[in-house]
């Protein structure tokens, strides 16, 4: 049997969506087809062959396309779901529940239909709800179905931190579980800076100021850019998770898991530590977690609860 390239699909030709399309190419991660819906004109046609033309500059050698018909999509190893409305200032991520929960649930049956042995990353918001509400609806094996969050809100931690000690970003690894909401978790007992922990070296009242600046990440940068959210560190973070799944590189990542027991929770969708691989979600790490950060914990898998509560 000949060796064949993967191939990718990424549902939403918007900022998120393409910018982890051409991230993924420039990765030769696969080859990569966008879908949108249909327009008068043809965006994301457009998007794709733009990017397309990047490779004989930057000597990535992939497919590119565009398409609004979810045929397009048959048998695509990865689905990465950027498709819905992101929030505009003044509004939180759960503002944007029962359109999202639509568009989630109706992309999730085409490709139930046309890549039913996909794996599938969710990035649409409010994430943890969109994850459950795609796991659902394709009826696939939880650990094919994963949100991402944790690497996006680690990623802007560990930036923080790395800024505030003026050391190298690559040196700090912070810990972030929970919902991908303002009360997010970010447990400073297990982040570090060159292996030193973090309590070591950082006064409370800096850590504190950093783990709230984490927290509202996401609105701070939807407030600088006026119309629309992030995508370039969103991209990369979903592009980070695909990458652990096409290369099985077990790597140790948080992702929106399928809970059922772990840290006390059944039947949520919400961030926790997991070992990601060419099986998806391979394994959830169980830390244990001290009182306090129990209740926290606990207060975002209730915000999440919440949410699902309008499905
Ligand atoms: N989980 C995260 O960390 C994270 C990070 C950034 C953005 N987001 C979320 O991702 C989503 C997309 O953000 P964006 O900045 O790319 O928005 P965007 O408006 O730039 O793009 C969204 C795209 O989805 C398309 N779309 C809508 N319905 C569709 C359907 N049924 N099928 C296919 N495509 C459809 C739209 O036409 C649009 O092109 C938002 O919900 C946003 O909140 C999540
Ligand atoms: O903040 C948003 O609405 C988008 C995304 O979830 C983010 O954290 O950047």
């Amino acid at each position: 049997m000949a060796f064949k390239r993967r191939k990718i699909a990424v549902i939403g030709a918007g900022n998120t969506g393409a910018t982890a399309a051409f991230m993924l190419a420039q990765k030769e991660l696969g080859d990569i087809i966008i879908v949108d819906i249909p327009s008068m004109s043809n965006p994301t046609k457009g998007k794709a062959l733009d990017m397309l033309q990047v490779g004989p500059v930057q000597g990535f050698n992939v497919t590119i396309s565009g398409t609004s018909h979810y045929e397009d999509i048959q048998d695509a190893d990865l689905v990465i779901i950027t498709a819905g409305l992101p929030r505009k200032p003044g509004m939180s991520r759960d503002d944007l529940v029962t359109t999202n929960a639509n568009i989630i649930k109706d992309v999730s049956e085409q490709i139930a239909r046309h890549a039913p042995n996909s794996y599938i990353i969710v990035l649409s918001n409010p994430v943890d709800a969109m994850t459950y509400v795609c796991y659902k609806t394709t009826g696939f094996a939880k650990n094919r179905v994963i949100g991402q969050s944790g690497v996006l809100d680690t990623a802007r931690f560990n930036t923080f931190v790395a800024e505030e000690l003026n050391v190298s970003v690559e040196d700090i690894s912070g810990f972030v579980l929970g919902g991908h909401g303002d009360d997010m978790v970010p447990l400073v007992r297990y982040s570090y800076a060159g292996g030193i922990p973090l309590e070591k070296i950082l006064p409370a009242e800096r850590l504190e100021a950093i783990v709230e600046r984490t927290r509202k990440g996401g609105g701070e940068i939807v407030n600088l850019l006026g119309n629309g959210s992030a995508y370039y560190a969103p991209a990369a973070s979903v592009v980070e998770m695909a990458e652990a799944i096409l290369k099985d590189k077990k790597r140790i990542l948080p992702s929106i898991a399928y809970l059922e027991g772990e840290y006390g929770y059944q039947d949520i969708y919400l961030g926790v530590p997991t070992v990601l691989g060419g099986d998806g979600i391979e394994s959830i790490i169980e830390l244990p977690l001290t009182t306090e950060e129990k209740e926290a914990l606990n207060k975002s898998a209730q915000s999440v609860q919440n949410v699902m509560s309008i499905l």
